[in-house]
């Protein structure tokens, strides 16, 4: 007896997401995203919630049918370091980040942008990203500084890992609020690059600030 011919491994794909397919990614993201902070924010009917539950698993199940998405690797080891983002550009080193990806159905959607030597974001964050009473968690916060110093390094095309990222939570930190994170580098020695950044609210007061060390990294590394 043989044996059966082992099942070929589902296609994978390592590309950004299509331009064609890019926007309705994003409006069906925005729309789950909507979604989510909707049920933490307001009461619900139970008989809402289960429709919820039930329609949720019903299209889990035929998108988990779909061939398997890889993060876009390839071009983040190649692209992603070859132009210099031009002041006020919006960016996104991939559109899946859990930070600033406008197609991730479950992430912060922080908006960041080129602002001369800096990077500037506006953040808002949504209901389920409370911690705290009232205020946004600081995890969140740390993540969204970790994120808007990922986009420095674009700046010299400097691939690197944060190493070290520590947060001076200096005030509340509102959620539904309008709000601008910024990032720069403080300087380098070698491979480790320092980085520094802020969070405000949009009349610019400070809630809290950030300082890092990112260890730069061969981009072979990115696997
Ligand atoms: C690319 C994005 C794509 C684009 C995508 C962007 C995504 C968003 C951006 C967010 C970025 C992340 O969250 S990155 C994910 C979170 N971070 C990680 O997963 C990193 C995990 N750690 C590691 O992989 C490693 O420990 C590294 C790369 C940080 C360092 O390892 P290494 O390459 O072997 O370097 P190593 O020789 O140890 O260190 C070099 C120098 O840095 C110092 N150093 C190293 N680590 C530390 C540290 N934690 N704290 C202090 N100093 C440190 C060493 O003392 C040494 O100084 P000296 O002796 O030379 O003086």
């Amino acid at each position: 007896m043989t044996n059966p011919p082992s099942e070929p491994p589902p296609p994978t794909v390592d590309e950004p997401i299509a331009a064609d397919t890019l926007p309705v990614r994003i409006a069906a993201a925005e729309a789950m995203r909507r979604l989510n902070h909707a049920m933490v924010a307001h009461e619900t009917d139970p008989e809402l919630l289960q429709r919820i539950a039930r329609e949720a698993n019903a299209t889990a199940a035929i998108v988990e049918a779909g061939a398997r998405r890889q993060r876009p690797i390839r071009q983040m080891k190649t692209q992603l370091w070859q132009t210099t983002p031009e002041e006020g550009q919006r960016l996104a080193h991939f559109e899946e980040c859990m930070v600033s990806g406008r197609a991730n159905p479950m992430g912060i959607a922080m908006q960041p942008r080129r602002q001369g030597d800096r990077i500037v974001a506006d953040v808002n964050f949504g209901a389920a990203f409370e911690g705290a009473p009232k205020r946004a968690h600081g995890g969140a916060v740390a993540a969204v500084m970790d994120d808007i110093m990922g986009y420095v390094l674009l700046l010299t095309a400097t691939p690197a890992f944060t190493g070290r990222l520590s947060i001076s939570y200096r005030a509340p930190t509102p959620v539904q609020t309008d709000l601008v994170a910024s990032a720069w580098m403080d300087r380098r020695d070698g491979r480790k690059v320092f980085l520094v950044g802020d969070l405000r609210t949009a009349e610019g007061d400070l809630i809290a600030e950030a300082d890092a060390l990112f260890v730069a990294i061969p981009r072979e590394r990115l696997t």
